[in-house]
């Protein structure tokens, strides 16, 4: 109780950069690859946690897994809060409730959430995935161009169908394309805009020169509704009348059925429907990753090609059911995510309270960033950390080896942790194992014979989300498309 007084009173923060009046750290602040520059403060300062301000918006950096433990779980109840963004309420975007404030409105979708992503429920979608993944490889070997475009129909048209019963095709781009415009604007936001720090702006008319922004919110908004309202109302009238097929949203209006006429009770499915969709992106930007670096190693796809021959050989397309025959596979993809986690700052959470760690104040309203990308780039959990090399969860006989900690930060933390995980890593472990086991991906050659390498570009400045790059897809094996189009009509 004394050190607390003593901290808040003195004030005493972390280390970290020096700051100017009024403005602190506003010009220290990286717009891109923060976390490298947040590493690089810890080691300078030599802490693990480091703190910075901006305009008086106190923020805090987690570089360790000992400190991520103490804030983030052990000290949940008073870290699992989200920074209200003005121009998330200003797009629609406030309905997804992965940016909700904690409390019982976050509490209620997340709930519902869970009772339909919980591991043993997650079970009951593995033939959607099973189906996904087919026509990923068949989709893939048929037309290698543009395969971000695939694995984004194909992702998209699985989650589709879990929410909604959509009876989505893959193969219909126009209709992914439509049902997909609205997610770009979800990234957009990460920008810093002024108006999510200075709220009044919001009044500003659309007309006002400089309020471009605002323009753009509205456009925006009519998108986003839409993304959230129209499947939802397509499907409740369907459920009405009877004709509905089952899915989450079937289940969920069936769990609430004497509540529909409540718009507050409608309004919490269509925010727990709707941002299941939105998340389920991240899949997608998986998925780039590794097919990335399968391009860039091909000895790795190779022992994960000769594994999937031992265990599951050439008769057949691997069923998750295979997944703990197959711990090189596993290694793989643990791998791709530490290497370069697509999110590698997570999603920031906000302090309720007051608090000191360590001696240092945390005051309420902090900003409190967990530093993924350095805990997975711990040289003493994962020595030569840069290096891609799956091979480090692995024991000399192949199995996995308990000491090294699989990167489980992939998925954030404490109570805000991904609830879509389950599902998440089902999904990835069969489109890659599918992928793994019918094609060779490889760079492709320009017009000169030359291997053209992927790029090392990423699409947004605040997450690993690899650009567009071409790769070529050739078929593994002889007969391999004959194995894949008899596993694609199995599914139908
Ligand atoms: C490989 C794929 C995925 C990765 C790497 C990932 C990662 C994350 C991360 C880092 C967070 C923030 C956690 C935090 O604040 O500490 C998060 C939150 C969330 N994720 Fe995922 N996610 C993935 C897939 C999915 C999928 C497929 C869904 C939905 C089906 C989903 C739904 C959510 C939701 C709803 C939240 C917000 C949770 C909350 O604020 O309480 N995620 N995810």
């Amino acid at each position: 109780f004394v050190i607390h007084q003593v901290a808040k009173k003195r004030h005493r923060y972390p280390p970290g950069p020096p700051r100017l009046p009024v403005v602190g750290n506003l010009f220290d602040f990286p717009a891109s690859y923060s976390w490298l520059k947040f590493a690089e403060w810890a080691r300078q300062y030599d802490s693990d946690i480091i703190h910075f301000d901006i305009f008086g918006i106190h923020f805090f950096v987690l570089n360790s897994a000992d400190v991520v433990k103490e804030i983030f779980e052990n000290r949940s109840q008073n870290y699992s809060d989200r920074v209200a963004a003005m121009m998330a309420q200003l797009t629609g975007w406030d309905r997804n409730w992965g940016i909700a404030p904690y409390g019982d409105g976050w509490r209620l979708r997340r709930r519902l959430f869970h009772q339909h992503f919980r591991p043993q429920a997650v079970t009951a979608m593995h033939g959607e995935i099973k189906k996904g993944a087919c026509a990923l490889v068949q989709m893939l070997l048929d037309d290698p161009r543009d395969f971000a475009r695939t694995v984004r129909n194909v992702s998209g048209a699985v989650t589709l169908n879990i929410l909604y019963a959509m009876d989505f095709d893959p193969h219909d781009d126009a209709r992914m394309e439509a049902v997909d415009k609205a997610l770009h604007s979800f990234m957009a936001l990460i920008q810093p805009y002024l108006v999510n720090f200075i709220h009044p702006l919001r009044h500003i008319p659309s007309w006002f020169p400089g309020a471009g922004w605002k323009r753009q919110a509205a456009v925006w908004k009519k998108e986003v509704d839409a993304l959230f309202e129209k499947p939802y109302y397509e499907i409740k009238a369907a459920a009405q009348a009877g004709t509905a097929k089952p899915c989450f949203a079937t289940s969920l209006l069936s769990d609430n059925w004497d509540k529909l006429d409540d718009p507050e009770m409608n309004e919490v499915l269509i925010s727990v429907l709707g941002t299941a969709y939105a998340n389920s992106d991240t899949t997608i930007f998986t998925m780039r990753g590794f097919v990335r670096a399968m391009v860039l190693y091909p000895d790795v796809q190779r022992k994960a090609q000769e594994e999937l021959d031992r265990v599951v050989g050439r008769d057949r397309l691997p069923d998750i059911s295979d997944r703990d025959s197959l711990p090189y596979l596993a290694a793989v993809l643990k791998e791709v995510q530490r290497w370069r986690p697509i999110a590698p700052i997570a999603a920031p959470h906000m302090s309720s309270a007051d608090d000191v760690y360590n001696g240092y104040f945390i005051p309420k309203g902090s900003i409190v960033i967990g530093n993924t990308w350095a805990l997975l780039h711990d040289p003493t959990r994962y020595p030569d950390p840069d290096t891609f090399n799956p091979s480090r969860f692995l024991r000399a006989d192949g199995t996995p080896d308990p000491a090294v900690p699989p990167p489980e930060e992939i998925w954030g933390y404490g109570r805000r942790a991904c609830p879509g995980r389950y599902f998440a890593a089902d999904a990835v472990w069969s489109y890659a194992a599918h992928v793994l086991a019918a094609c060779t991906l490889a760079k492709p050659r320009d017009a000169s014979g030359k291997e053209v390498e992927p790029t090392e570009e990423h699409e947004a400045a605040t997450f690993l989300i690899p650009k567009h790059f071409e790769v070529s897809v050739m078929p593994r094996f002889d007969g391999a498309e004959k194995l894949v189009q008899a596993a694609c009509e199995a599914t139908e």
